[in-house]
């Protein structure tokens, strides 16, 4: 189903009359469009199928003598809905897979995160699901992403906790053996440059 903007655009004058604002007022009369502008960014993903972003890969052959190739994007910023509170939580992915025949353009990576971010999530399902994305649609020899995040539920109300971020991480293959993770964790962790 398509995100349907008039329903959204009623929906938010509604909970603005209902916090106690009147939505005629001069500064809100554009607030519920530009809301349902902005969940239609935040939920584009429903409509949309990661595995799309991985059908253009490119045949790869290693060497015989060539094992553990890896392959890490680091540093991917997403921003996320969370399920519980419709609040954002952001932050950054890695996503690592050692290839076994196929590899993809790095941008793919970055448009599955996207793809899948942009729905009503959980950040360990996130993770889990950028995961199997890459699993299924390069069947690399290993997977691990781990993401570093902040969530609005959490620093903005609740238990106000603003320097807080939570890290999870997925793995599959050859990437779930903590010595050949620990590699990439590493990697992770160290900058060029005065990153
Ligand atoms: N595991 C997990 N928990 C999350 C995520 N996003 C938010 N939460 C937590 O989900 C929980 C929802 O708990 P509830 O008790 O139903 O709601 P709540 O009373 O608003 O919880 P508090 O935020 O702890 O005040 C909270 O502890 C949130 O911090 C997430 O991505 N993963
Ligand atoms: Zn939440």
């Amino acid at each position: 189903m398509s995100i349907d903007v008039a329903r959204i655009e009623a929906a938010v004058a509604e909970m603005l009359s209902a916090v106690g604002e009147d939505p005629a007022r001069a500064g809100l009369t554009a607030t519920p469009r530009r809301v349902a502008e902005a969940y239609s960014e935040f939920f584009a993903g429903n409509e949309l199928n990661a595995l799309d972003h991985l059908s253009d890969s490119i045949e790869f052959t290693a060497k015989a003598d060539q094992t553990g190739e890896l392959v890490l994007v680091r540093d991917i910023e997403f921003r996320s809905m969370c399920e519980h509170h419709l609040l954002p939580f952001l932050g950054v992915a890695h996503v690592a897979y050692v290839p076994d025949e196929r590899i993809i353009g790095l941008g793919n990576i970055a448009r599955v995160v996207e793809t899948i971010s942009a729905r009503a999530q959980l950040q360990e399902r996130l993770t889990e699901e950028i995961t199997e994305a890459i699993n299924d649609g390069l069947s690399p020899r290993g997977v691990l992403v781990v993401i570093d995040a902040v969530h609005g539920c959490v620093s903005t109300r609740g238990p106000r906790q603003t320097a807080s971020s939570t890290v999870t991480l997925a793995s599959r293959g050859v990437l779930s053996d903590p010595l050949e993770r620990a590699e990439v964790m590493a990697l992770i962790g160290s900058r060029g440059g005065d990153g």
